[in-house]
């Protein structure tokens, strides 16, 4: 039984930081994989601003070199009403039926679904495994214990809470306004995703 980690970002673009936060809870969690899942330009509570297609490739781009990386299009191929993550968890938990899937996200998201602001937020957190990232200023075990939608769902096992050790906060939205206002984001991000951008003249 292999454990795979699910990590959904709109990698718009892609950057340092979200590589290094999924080699860290690959290594803590001992994880045999993490896909890379990008999210669909047709999201309805999230404008996107850059064509699917680009950002399917940056995303190639920076993993091509690390064997435990996978990208999966699976929700940029659905239609607009399919792409909550509790719909997509389904799909990967028949896709991988004899192993454990986790969905990885920052705490941050954590404090959205308790808010109930996910779809199905009750059935996604009862249904599913958790691999939870650290954020700033998000304590995330009071976090759980005030929400009735994540504490009564929590099995004890649902959520596993991960301490990156360094808060380290780059944002895909600091790279794209760096580039906009013609500032210097080299090294954000990987420099193969650095010149495609400039290529295409993505974010100007
Ligand atoms: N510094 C970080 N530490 C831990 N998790 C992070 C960090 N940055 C992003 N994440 C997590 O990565 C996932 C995708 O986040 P997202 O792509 O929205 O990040 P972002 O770079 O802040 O993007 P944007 O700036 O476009 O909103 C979320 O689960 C988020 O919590
Ligand atoms: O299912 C939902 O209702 C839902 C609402 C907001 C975000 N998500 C997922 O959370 C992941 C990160 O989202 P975001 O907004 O930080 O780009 C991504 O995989 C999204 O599909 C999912």
């Amino acid at each position: 039984m292999a454990k795979i980690g699910i990590y959904g970002s709109s990698f718009d673009p892609i950057t340092n930081v979200h590589l290094w936060t999924a080699s860290t809870v690959a290594h803590r969690c001992k994880l045999d994989k993490v896909i890379l899942l990008p999210c669909s330009s047709k999201r309805k509570d999230k404008r996107l601003k850059t064509e699917d297609e680009h950002r399917w490739n940056m995303l190639q781009l920076a993993i091509e070199d690390d064997s435990r990386f996978v990208a999966d299009d699976h929700e940029m191929k659905q239609d607009a009403w399919n792409i909550y993550t509790y719909d997509t968890m389904v799909h990967f938990k028949k896709k991988y039926p004899i192993d454990e899937v986790y969905f990885i996200m920052g705490a941050d998201l954590l404090v959205d679904i308790a808010k109930g602001e996910w779809a199905k937020g009750r059935e996604l957190v009862s249904e599913n495994k958790f691999i939870v990232m650290a954020r700033e200023g998000v304590d995330m075990l009071s976090t759980i214990s005030r929400s009735a939608i994540l504490r009564n769902n929590d099995d004890g096992s649902t959520f596993h809470l991960v301490d990156k050790g360094l808060a380290m906060e780059i944002s895909s939205t600091y790279i794209r306004e760096e580039f906009a206002v013609g500032g210097e984001p080299k090294y954000l991000l990987p420099t193969s995703c650095y010149d495609y951008i400039k290529k295409h003249g993505l974010y100007s």
